[in-house]
C-alpha cells in the first residue's frame, strides 16, 4: 500500500463572524467543521460539493493560508499546523486557482509571472531564468513566443496553462487544484482535464481536486470525499462512489451530471425524478439538529458514509 502524502484529522476552520461597536467577535461560520481525510503519493483526491460546502477552505488550509480552529493537517507526516511552521514545505505544495482571468497578474508578462517563485526562492541569472521558463512552457504546451506576451493576449484555456506552469515551476509534490476548469468553456474543459493529468502522471505529483461537479472528477480522480455544509458525507474509491452511492446527497449530485449518452437520456429522466423526490422528501433525516452530515461510518475497506443515526 502507498503512503499517504497529505493526512487532515478533523479540521475544523471557523471564521468569525464580527460587528458591533467594539467589532467583537459575535458569532462563526463553521466553514469547515470535522474533516478527515488522506492522499496517497502520486494520486488525486477529488473534493466535491456545493457552493458553500468548505471545499476551498480545506484547500487553503492546508496551504497555510486560513487560521486552523481545530485539528491536524500532516504533511510527509510533520505537523502543518500553524504554530509547527518551522516545517518548511512551502515549495511543495503549490494552488492553480479557480480562475484564469483573475489569478494572474494582468500587468506582468508571462516570464514574470512564471519565473517569480522561481526567483522567490533561487538566485538565478537572467539567462538561465529564460531557459527555465521556455522549458516550463513548453511542458504546458505554450510556445516560446508567449515568454514576453501578456495574459490578456491568451484564450481561457491557454491562460489556465500559464497558472500551471507558475504552479509546478518549484517540483512541487502537492498540488491542489481550486475548481480549475469550471471558469472555462465546456469545449476547452476536457482539454485542460487531460493535460493536467499527464502533468500529474509525468511529475508523479499528488492532487487535491476541488469541483462541484462530479462529473468533471470522475476520471480524474482515484479517490473522492463528498463535502456537504463543512463536513464529508461520504468518501471511498471513484468506484465505490459512482458504483454504490449511500448517502442521498451523492446520488443527488450523480443524478445531475449530464448523459452523454443520447440512448439513456429518456430512461434516466425518470430515474432522477425519483431521486430528487427522495432527496426533497428525505434529506433531513440524513442530517443532525444543526443541519450537518453524521459522523462518518466504514461500511467497506475503502468506503464510508455519513448514514442517519438510528433510534
Ligand atoms: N474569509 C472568510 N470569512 C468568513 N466566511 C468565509 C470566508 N471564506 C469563506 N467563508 C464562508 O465559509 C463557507 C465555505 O466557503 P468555501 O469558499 O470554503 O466553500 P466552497 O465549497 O469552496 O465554495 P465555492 O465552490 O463557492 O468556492 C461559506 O459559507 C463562505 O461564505
Amino acid at each position: 500500500m502507498s503512503e499517504n502524502i497529505l493526512e487532515i484529522n478533523d479540521l475544523k476552520v471557523h471564521y468569525p463572524i464580527k460587528g458591533g461597536f467594539f467589532n467583537t467577535v459575535k458569532d462563526h461560520v463553521k466553514a469547515v467543521d470535522g474533516v478527515s481525510l488522506s492522499i496517497p503519493v502520486g494520486t488525486t483526491y477529488g473534493l466535491v460539493g456545493e457552493s458553500g460546502s468548505g471545499k476551498t477552505t480545506t484547500g487553503k488550509a492546508v496551504m497555510g493560508l486560513n487560521h486552523v480552529t481545530e485539528g491536524s493537517i500532516l504533511y510527509e507526516g510533520k505537523s502543518l499546523n500553524e504554530k509547527d511552521k518551522k516545517v518548511k514545505v512551502q515549495k511543495d505544495i503549490q494552488m492553480i486557482f479557480q480562475d484564469p482571468y483573475s489569478s494572474l497578474n494582468v500587468r506582468k508578462r508571462v516570464f514574470d509571472i512564471v519565473s517569480e517563485p522561481i526567483r522567490n526562492y533561487h538566485k538565478r541569472t537572467k539567462a538561465e531564468l529564460i531557459e527555465e521558463v521556455l522549458d516550463l512552457l513548453d511542458r504546458v504546451g505554450l510556445p516560446p513566443g508567449s515568454l514576453y506576451k501578456y495574459p490578456h493576449e491568451f484564450s481561457g484555456g491557454q491562460r489556465q496553462r500559464i497558472g500551471v506552469a507558475r504552479a509546478i515551476a518549484l517540483n512541487p509534490k502537492l498540488i491542489i487544484a481550486d475548481e480549475p476548469v469550471s471558469a472555462l468553456d465546456v469545449s476547452v474543459q476536457a482539454q485542460v482535464l487531460n493535460f493536467l493529468q499527464e502533468i500529474q502522471q509525468e511529475m508523479n505529483l499528488t492532487m487535491m481536486f476541488i469541483a462541484h461537479d462530479l462529473g468533471v472528477v470522475r476520471h480524474m480522480c482515484q479517490h473522492i470525499g463528498i463535502m456537504y455544509h463543512g463536513r464529508i458525507v461520504e468518501e471511498g474509491t471513484a468506484e465505490d462512489i459512482f458504483r454504490n452511492p449511500q448517502h442521498l446527497y451523492t446520488k443527488r449530485l450523480i443524478a445531475a451530471i449530464p448523459d452523454t449518452d443520447v440512448d439513456k437520456v429518456e430512461s434516466n429522466l425518470e430515474l432522477r425524478r425519483q431521486i430528487k423526490e427522495e432527496y426533497d422528501q428525505n434529506f433531513g433525516d440524513f442530517l443532525d439538529d444543526e443541519g450537518r452530515a453524521f459522523p462518518l461510518q466504514s461500511i467497506s475497506d475503502t468506503h464510508k458514509v455519513a448514514l442517519p443515526v438510528k433510534g
